[in-house]
This record gives structure tokens, sequence and C-alpha cells, in this order.
């Protein structure tokens, strides 16, 4: 339900084209949020978020947003600003490139990449977030990541590497942080049926794996956006440092 102290709170979800990003855009101003969906490539996909936020919720507005690039993220952060009149108070770091190979076969190149958008990019966007979540009193860092970067990886381990990273950087975050009331958390999913995961649920291996979630399916883009709603929540403020495992159970650490 729209609660209207939320109206003074942008939220800015990255990779918000589709899959959870999407969802999690959509969810979030159905709670009086004003949001920033930021797409990388697919633009017309964001404008189609967008409108049907403003139709259904409130406000939102569709900025190109690529982790790649710290002059794209500034950008991105600009134009929000202006058009919302406020500065992003919730970061969700949603967006993420995926790319299944073995091991032996990364390159340096895959491997940099890889960093660059999966871990530097959040860096770089939590940085530029600050300080104006520090002067107001009040901010939520959330980072989407993955379960893959906390039982390693097989066949993407520069993407694990990456997600796991991005843990660290949330404990980190919340360390520094927390008291001035700017609450940093991750969320590691397990599996849900997006763009990102269907390569991998064609395979008779990732048919398997999700045979073997305790939970007996994956998660729906529902239940992960549920999850972010408490988190950019004032019921949510305690909850700093943590990862929540939205996994049905796959990884209990
Ligand atoms: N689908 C799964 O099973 C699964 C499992 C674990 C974690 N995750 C994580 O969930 C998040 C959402 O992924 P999804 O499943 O919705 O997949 P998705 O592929 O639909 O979404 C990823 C989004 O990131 C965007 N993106 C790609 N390159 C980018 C860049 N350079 N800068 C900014 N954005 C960029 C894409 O355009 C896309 O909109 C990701 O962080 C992903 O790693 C997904
Ligand atoms: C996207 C996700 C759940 C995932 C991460 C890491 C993998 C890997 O093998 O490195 C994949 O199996 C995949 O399940």
């Amino acid at each position: 339900m729209a609660d209207p102290s939320n109206a003074s709170k942008l939220v800015l979800v990255t990779g918000a084209s589709g899959g959870v990003g999407a969802e999690a855009a959509k969810h979030l101003a159905g709670c009086g949020y004003p949001v920033g969906v930021g797409y990388c490539r697919n633009g017309a996909a964001a404008q189609k978020v967008v409108d049907d936020i403003r139709e259904r919720y409130g406000n939102a507005l569709a900025v190109e947003l690529d982790y790649a690039s710290r002059d794209s993220i500034r950008g991105a952060l600009d134009t929000l600003e202006k058009y919302f009149e406020q500065p992003v108070s919730v970061l969700i770091n949603n967006g993420a490139i995926a790319q299944e190979k073995p091991f032996e076969t990364i390159t340096d190149d895959d491997w940099a990449h890889m960093q660059a958008v999966n871990l530097q990019g959040p860096f770089a966007a939590s940085q530029e977030v600050l300080p104006a979540m520090r002067s107001r009193g009040w901010g939520r860092i959330i980072n989407i990541t993955s379960i893959g970067g906390q039982w390693g990886g097989l066949n993407q381990v520069h993407y694990a590497a990456a997600k796991a990273g991005l843990i660290n950087l949330t404990r980190s975050l919340a360390k520094m942080y927390s008291r001035e009331g700017v609450v940093s958390t991750a969320v590691a999913i397990g599996l849900v049926a997006t763009e990102m995961s269907a390569g991998e649920l064609q395979t008779s291996a990732g048919q398997e794996k999700v045979r073997n979630i305790p939970a007996g399916r994956m998660a729906t883009i529902g239940e992960i956006a549920g999850t972010l709603e408490y988190l950019c929540s004032d019921a949510g403020a305690y909850l700093t440092g943590q990862t929540l495992n939205m996994n049905g159970g796959m990884y209990l650490g």
C-alpha cells in the first residue's frame, strides 16, 4: 500500500528494463516511492515500465545508466535529481551481466568487464549517491547479489567473484555509514526465471538445480520485490550489513 511519506524518497533501480529490476521498480512505485528506472540498452522496455507505473501508481522516469562508465552514472543521477527535484534516497544496485563459460577460457578482458559492470559499477554508484544520503541522514543502498557469490562459481567464476565482492562492499558500507542513517544490505538470489537465467534453465543441469531447491521451486520476481520493500522501509533500518538469502533453502550459510 502507498505510504505518503515515501514520496520524499526517490528510488533508483538500475537494470530495470526487465526481470527483477522492472518488478522492483513497479512494486516500489506502488508503495508510493517516485522511481528512476535505469536501463543500459533497452530504452523502449524501460519506457514501458515507466508508462505502466504512471498509469497505475505515480511518477517514474527512465534514465540510461551504464555501470561501465562513471560519467553515465553521474549523468543518470543528475537527470533524476533535476526531474524529481530531490536526490536519490534509495539505490538498488540490480543491473548486472552474466557470462557462462568454463574457467579455463575466461580471458582477462572477460574478467575485467565482469568486475567493471557487476562490482565497480555498484561501487561508483554508491559513492555518487552517498553525499546526499549522508547530508539528509537517511539512505538505503541495496545490492542484488547471487548465491554464486556465496558458494562459489562453476560455470561463471568471474560472475561469482564479482558478486562475492558486492557482499563485502555491502558490509563495508554498513560499517562506515549506518550510524548516519545510511543502511546497506544485500539480497542474494538463488534462482529466478528471467532473461539472465533463461539459458541455464534450458540445460539439464539447470533443471536438476531447480529440482534440488528445498522450497521445490524458483523465487518469483514478486517475492524479491517484497523483500526490497521491507529493506527500503523504516522497519528495515536495523538490518544493516546483512545479506538476505532469497534462495528457497539452496544455501543456508
Ligand atoms: N536470474 C537469476 O536466477 C539470478 C540469480 C542470482 C542473482 N541474480 C541477480 O539479479 C539481478 C537482476 O537480474 P535478472 O535476473 O533480473 O536478469 P536480467 O538480465 O533481466 O537483468 C539484468 C539487468 O542488468 C542490465 N545491465 C546489463 N549491463 C548493464 C550495465 N553495464 N549497466 C547497468 N545495467 C546493466 C540489463 O540490461 C538488465 O536489465 C542481477 O544483479 C543478477 O545478477 C539473478
Ligand atoms: C545466476 C546464478 C544463480 C548462477 C551463478 C553462478 C553459476 C556458476 O556456475 O558459476 C551458475 O551456475 C548460476 O546458477
